[in-house]
């Protein structure tokens, strides 16, 4: 009982949070720890859930941008519709896991949210040595995402490095471990390195405050990441 409420305690300590959602006003991007917002329990449901999902190869992005990535959908966010969850049990039970009440509170304090923010879209990524995703800004895909949320799936990997470019000369690289959520504003180009060996696995969800049609113009009839 005293173990179970200090895990509770860990993901909800308002320190954390206000420390977290500070570093992500200031730089855009903030790494939180691993057992803070996703639980091992939570990692191997999601890991389970996942294996139903059929997964799809990917080398260009929505504007365009080159990637080298193997998917698996779970929520899209279609240009000039609402968001919708893909077909199946186990996107939907990812999607309820996600928006888990502790979880989505913590989330919103990070985020600094006055009203609650919705998933708009949510898909998993897997790559093997070679894969990458090239430089790409989120919202290109959906002007109204405002944050991605990373969570870290694999352990061992060479390579796969997330690098952020807030401006013209600067880079920040991050290599957050197994467990770890990297939370990055949308609006701050990005890229993953290519993999050198073992398998980088992720699980990406873009949030808004905006729940209604994708307002994206489209210019061009290509499938994106
Ligand atoms: O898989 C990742 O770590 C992030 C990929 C990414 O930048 C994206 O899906 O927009
Ligand atoms: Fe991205």
């Amino acid at each position: 009982m005293a173990r179970a409420m200090n895990d509770r305690s860990r993901l909800l300590s308002e320190e954390a949070l206000t420390k977290y959602r500070i570093e992500l006003l200031v730089k855009g991007t903030v790494v939180i720890a691993p057992q803070t917002l996703f639980t091992q329990d939570d990692l191997a449901r999601i890991d389970q859930l996942q294996m139903e999902i059929p997964e799809e190869e990917v080398r260009m992005g929505d504007a365009g941008d080159s990637h080298n990535v193997f998917v698996k959908r779970v929520r899209v966010d279609p240009p000039g519709r609402p968001p919708s969850n893909v077909d199946g049990k186990a996107p939907g039970q990812i999607i309820e896991l996600l928006q888990r009440k502790d979880r989505s509170l913590a989330l919103k304090k990070i985020l600094g949210a006055s009203s609650d923010y919705v998933i708009r879209r949510c898909q998993m990524h897997r790559l093997p040595p070679g894969s990458f995703v090239g430089i790409h800004l989120d919202a290109e895909s959906d002007p109204d995402f405002e944050y991605s949320v990373i969570v870290q799936l694999a352990r061992d990997f060479e390579g796969g490095e997330f690098v952020v470019y807030p401006n013209a000369y600067e880079q920040q690289v991050f290599r957050p471990p197994f467990g770890a959520v990297v939370v990055t504003t949308c609006r701050i180009r990005h890229e993953v390195k290519p993999v050198h060996a073992g398998e980088r696995r992720s699980l990406v969800y873009f949030c808004s405050k905006r729940s209604g049609v994708n307002r994206r113009i489209i210019e061009s009839t290509a499938d994106g990441l």
